[in-house]
């Protein structure tokens, strides 16, 4: 797995609004749980007011204790304040323990089931090109991790906004009212939260572009070594130490990544807490020098002096914790808005016109990055009902031209026309509307055999039999001890297939799925001779009237096709049937020839095979 730059998308990356994150995120929090959302809004608006009540209860407390000493005052007055400020108190806390478990309602999995599915729709409309490129994987990532940030960012939020600045607002205009100079030690308090709304992002932000990557690369190292997709593979090579290896650097790196990053925001830490210690002491020193003088009352020193001591630890708080954690966070919930700004494939809707078939038209197509070609120039056309075997050395372009033929990729040059629809500006969701496709790296779901094969559609359970005979999925109890419902997965208490096995039920999805224009990727290479040829002949039959694909290696699977492609570097060099190609004698013939002579002449055969191919 290559190593990628440090800079990669850095550059290129717009800026998302933390006004654009908290519009997103509240509708979201309103859509999936609108009740608690209020609950959470109000309580936090309570709390707010009781703050400020204590503020001006305290004082009236303080004046009317001293005017009780000196005669004054009743002292039943006194007590009636002090129940009162109990009672504000007891409201206060009381909202303080509710808050914890509305939090934890609200940070239950509803709003985090949404966006997930978000993320996912999204997935489904972005081009499938993109995913070919390791920064989409990235982002991907970054946007998952994004989710817990945005639930954050809008719960204590909107703490800020219905507790905290009321609050704030409340003592400025108090302390404006008992003396202004006050309201600058206030604005002092407040400069480090400004301070670190620049950086924190920043730092945090930094840290993702450069650790995502190498998370990935180091979840990978670690599946190659324990995986058990890989570990036999990496094991019988001898690769677990070169796995190993690349996983501890990884992990070093990562870890090297998070020491400067956390460096960095201990030290802004630091440098902030130092600023407002420093503005609390100020205002303790301008408190007392006022009382002194006689413009403020006791009561008036006392409420101010419990007051900036809670505003204080008020502050300090939204600035370690609240605002701390919220720009960084806002530095991650960028990755979610930013993910789903990504272009998507687009194109409008459109009804697949049986009966058109498939057409290219001069169609040419490069990967991004790549630096030739893959497919150059390419002009065919598949009629309905007609089945087309492709056939090329390694790196032809066969696997490029089916999914320029199936509209998963949109062609780079030319145009594509498939049942009547211009890939290049119809939804992926028309255009997959009726195509169905094995490939050649197909999926094995750790799921039922039912599951695997019914992916595409649910409810039609009683074609499951007939699909896995037409693909030689034999459902008996030694392979499958519970039928259709045997979990296909060891680690699920299921059976284990083998490579064989696992492609027929692929093909057996494939062939499940309703579809007009069908493509199988050399989805047989697992699969012994014999029964791949009984397979094909199944496959031509129930594929009369639609329009098939099929892309091999094993030349003798060609003649089942109506008409043959041979391509060679991205071109098509040769069409025709099997037996027109053989008598022209060109590419085809030689290939065909060279892997007949293989089978007739057996002590050819390397040891080990000829990587399955066969006639
Ligand atoms: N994601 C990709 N990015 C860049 N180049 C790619 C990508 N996928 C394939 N290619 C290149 O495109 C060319 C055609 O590849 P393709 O997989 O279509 O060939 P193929 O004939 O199907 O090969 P095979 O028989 O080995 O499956 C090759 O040179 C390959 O390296």
């Amino acid at each position: 797995m290559p190593r990628k730059s440090k800079k990669k998308t850095q550059d290129n990356k717009q800026k998302v609004s933390i006004f654009k994150i908290i519009v997103y995120g509240t509708k979201i929090f309103i859509k999936t749980m609108p009740v608690v959302f209020a609950l959470h809004l109000v309580t936090s608006i309570i709390s707010g007011l009781s703050l400020g009540f204590i503020t001006l209860i305290t004082q009236h407390l303080f004046d009317s204790v001293a005017d009780a000493i000196s005669g004054k005052e009743s002292v039943t007055k006194v007590y009636l304040i002090v129940a009162t400020l109990g009672i504000v108190y007891m409201v206060n806390e009381a909202i303080k323990g509710l808050k914890p478990i509305i939090h934890h309602y609200t940070f239950n999995y509803k709003s985090q089931i949404e966006m997930n599915k978000i993320i996912h729709s999204k997935l489904n409309r972005i081009d499938p090109l993109f995913l070919e490129n390791a920064d989409v994987h990235d982002e991907i990532e970054k946007a998952k991790g994004a989710i817990g940030a945005i639930q954050f960012i809008i719960i204590f939020g909107s703490d800020i906004l219905t507790l905290n600045l009321p609050y704030f607002m409340f003592m400025g205009i108090y302390l404006n009212h008992l003396k202004p100079q006050f309201l600058l030690v206030l604005a002092l308090v407040f400069i480090p939260v400004l301070l670190g709304q620049f950086v924190r992002p920043r730092i945090t932000s930094k840290y993702e572009d450069t650790a995502a990557p190498i998370r990935r690369e180091n979840s990978f190292y670690f599946n190659a070594i324990v995986d058990r997709e890989y570990y036999k593979e990496t094991r019988t090579l001898g690769a677990f130490s070169f796995f190993f290896n690349r996983f501890l650097d990884s992990l070093k790196r990562l870890g090297t990544e998070e020491l400067k990053m956390n460096k960095r925001k201990n030290f802004l830490e630091l440098i902030l807490s130092l600023v407002s210690t420093t503005g609390y002491v100020g205002i303790l020193c301008m408190l007392i020098t006022a009382l002194f003088q006689g413009e403020i009352t006791v009561g008036a020193f006392a409420a101010v002096f419990f007051s900036i001591d809670r505003l204080f630890q008020e502050t300090q708080g939204l600035v370690n914790f609240y605002i701390g954690n919220l720009t960084s966070d806002f530095g991650y919930a960028q990755n979610y808005i930013r993910f789903l700004e990504m272009p998507e494939r687009g194109g409008i809707d459109a009804t697949p016109i049986i009966g058109k078939g498939i057409s290219a038209e001069n169609v040419g197509f490069i990967y991004p990055n790549a630096a030739n070609k893959s497919v150059d120039n390419v002009s065919l056309k598949i009629e309905q009902g007609e089945t087309v075997a492709i056939v090329g050395a390694n790196g032809a372009g066969k696997t490029t031209l089916v999914r320029l033929l199936i509209g998963l990729y949109k062609p780079t040059e030319g145009k594509v026309i498939l049942s009547g629809m211009d890939t290049a500006n119809v939804k992926a969701e028309s255009l997959f509307d009726g195509v169905s496709g094995v490939f050649q790296r197909f999926q094995r779901y750790q799921m039922t055999l039912r599951e695997n094969i019914q992916i595409s559609d649910l409810d039609r359970g009683s074609e499951i039999n007939t699909v896995c005979q037409q693909a030689g999925v034999n459902i008996d109890s030694a392979s499958f001890p519970q039928g259709i419902d045997t979990m296909l997965s060891r680690e699920f208490n299921g059976v284990d297939l083998s490579g064989g096995e696992w492609q027929r039920v692929a093909i057996a999805r494939g062939l499940y799925r309703i579809n007009n224009v069908i493509v199988l990727d050399e989805p047989t290479a697992a699969i012994d001779p014999l029964e791949e040829s009984h397979i094909y002949h199944k496959f031509v039959e129930i594929s009369k009237g639609k329009t098939a694909i099929i892309v091999t290696h094993r030349m003798g699977s060609t003649k089942i096709a109506d008409r043959v492609v041979v391509m060679d570097k991205g071109k098509i060099v040769e069409i025709g049937s099997h037996d027109e190609l053989i008598r022209k004698q060109g590419l085809y013939a030689e290939m065909y020839d060279t892997q007949s002579e293989w089978y007739e002449n057996e002590s050819d055969i390397p040891q080990g095979g000829i990587r399955g191919d066969a006639i």
